[in-house]
């Protein structure tokens, strides 16, 4: 089940609908700080721990946090930053039956917990505080961002003041945005999710393991998926995007090129001319290795295929409404992306989402934090994936691989989705020393 994503507003609503609903709003801090408490326990282990508590419900939930694991047996001590001011955070407070040091003399513990903001963060955090905090996380054996780390912004994932590294993050109800948006992404550790009982629907989702369908026992290669691949000047780069499609599962593989192509597998047959009018393709790729020939991706543009276009074919397309009424997949990285749209404002996720209404197109915003937008709003993060994944050929790779998952009949997005997943396992699976041919080899591995 893929984890679902709501923003700041989206989930204060959703909390207000639960609390409409007839859930107290103690009764939802009680659940998160509950499940704070239940995944230190699992993560980190009995040892003495500081609970730093905020003014607002993100310490309110870590005086809970502290009952909960006091009755654990735990050695807790709390520090406030200042008195509680909402109402359940003062209820959480006059629950916590023990003392309340000081943040600013608050000495280090094997166990930190960070509860001073969460989603009501609204700026960067005084430079003393953010430095202390930040000492305190850094000496801790284990630390614990209860939501979010402070000083990150909920929506856009930026730092608003500095942030140390911590080791789990304890979440609620639904991920935010932050979670999985660079540089925030990378500050969280492992990052889990509590349920407190609030209804998170909503079109924005944490990738999570694909469901493919099954392969149809009396299938044949074409009804498997037949990839059509144009290559150009630099036929290097479409010979592993190539690969990759044959290794994701396509029935058939094809590459019209003029120049012979020394690499490609044996089954990925070479062809001279490109009949882009049979019905058979059931996707296109255009772009890897590409270089300046325009009139190939005008040649894909005269199909009525679903079109997966990357890399040099990105910077061609000129404007994007050219691709309304286009079954189209776009897989851009950042410079490819300003290329096309410009330098559009807001999160990365309300510019990959605003790309995909002008171009009408499924978008693959590649990054650290790829995510993959719809034009009807649905939007999916990608999980954590190997640094070592940024290196050359790794995004030929995955074009083959969306166009292998939609020639096999996956909605585009579905498609771009399944393939940024398994991209992500396959690098996991390759290992550090990974090249790109590396990652195809691990595609049928990652499949399973
Ligand atoms: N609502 C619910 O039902 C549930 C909510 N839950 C929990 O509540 C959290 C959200 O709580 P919240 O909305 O109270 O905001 P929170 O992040 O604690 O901070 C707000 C306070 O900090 C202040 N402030 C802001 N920035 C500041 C800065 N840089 N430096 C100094 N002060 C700053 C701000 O004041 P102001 O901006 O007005 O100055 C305000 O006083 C959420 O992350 C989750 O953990 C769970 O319990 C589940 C149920
Ligand atoms: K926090």
């Amino acid at each position: 089940m893929a984890r679902p994503i709501l923003t700041a507003d989206q989930m204060r609503a959703a909390e207000a609908a639960a609390i409409q609903a007839g859930i107290a709003e103690t009764t939802l801090m009680e659940r998160a700080g509950a499940g704070m408490a239940q995944a230190i326990r699992f993560y980190a282990g009995p040892r003495e721990t500081l609970i730093l508590c905020g003014p607002g419900n993100n310490g309110g939930d870590g005086y809970v946090a502290a009952r909960h694991l006091a009755k654990h047996g735990y050695t807790v001590r709390v520090a406030a930053l200042d008195e509680p001011r909402t109402e359940a955070s003062r209820w959480a407070r006059s629950q916590w039956d023990g003392p309340v040091e000081r943040f600013a003399e608050a000495a280090a513990a094997p166990i930190v917990v960070d509860c001073l903001f969460g989603t009501g963060l609204s700026r960067g955090l005084e430079a003393s505080v953010a430095e202390r905090l930040s000492r305190l996380v850094d000496d801790a054996l284990v630390a614990v961002a209860c939501d979010l780390p402070s000083g990150v912004s909920t929506d856009g994932g930026a730092s608003l003041s500095p942030i140390a590294s911590y080791d789990l993050t304890v979440t609620f109800g639904a991920l935010k945005p932050a979670h999985r948006l660079m540089p925030a992404m990378a500050k969280m550790g492992r990052v889990v999710l509590a349920n407190i009982g609030v209804e998170a629907d909503g079109k924005w989702f944490e990738i999570g393991r694909l469901e493919i369908p099954p392969l149809d026992p009396q299938g044949h290669k074409y009804s498997r998926g037949l990839v059509h691949c144009l290559a150009g000047q630099m036929p290097g780069a479409i010979a592993l995007a190539a690969s990759a499609a044959a290794r994701s599962g396509a029935g058939y593989v094809r590459v019209s090129t003029s120049l012979p192509i020394t690499n490609l597998p044996s089954s990925v047959v070479q062809t001279g001319g490109a009949d882009l009018q049979d019905e058979r393709i059931g996707c296109i790729l255009v772009g890897p290795g590409l270089g300046d020939t325009p009139q190939v991706l005008t040649l894909a543009l005269t199909a009525p295929r679903p079109i997966v276009i990357d890399a040099d074919a990105i910077g061609l397309v000129g404007d994007p409404e050219r691709l309304h009424g286009h079954d189209t997949i776009l897989t851009p990285h950042e410079g490819e992306f300003i290329k096309l749209f410009g330098d559009l404002s807001g999160s990365k996720a309300d510019r990959a989402l605003e790309a995909a209404r002008r171009s009408q197109s499924v978008i693959v915003y590649k990054g650290p934090d790829t995510l993959v937008a719809s034009p009807d709003g649905r939007l999916g993060f990608a999980p954590p994936a190997p640094a070592w994944l940024a290196s050359a050929g790794t995004g030929d790779v995955l074009a083959g691989m969306i166009a292998a998952m939609r020639a096999r009949g996956l909605d585009p997005f579905e498609a771009a989705c399944a393939a940024v997943w398994v991209h992500g396992r396959a690098a996991e699976a390759a290992g550090p020393g990974m090249i790109a041919d590396d990652l195809v080899a691990a595609i049928p591995s990652a499949l399973s």
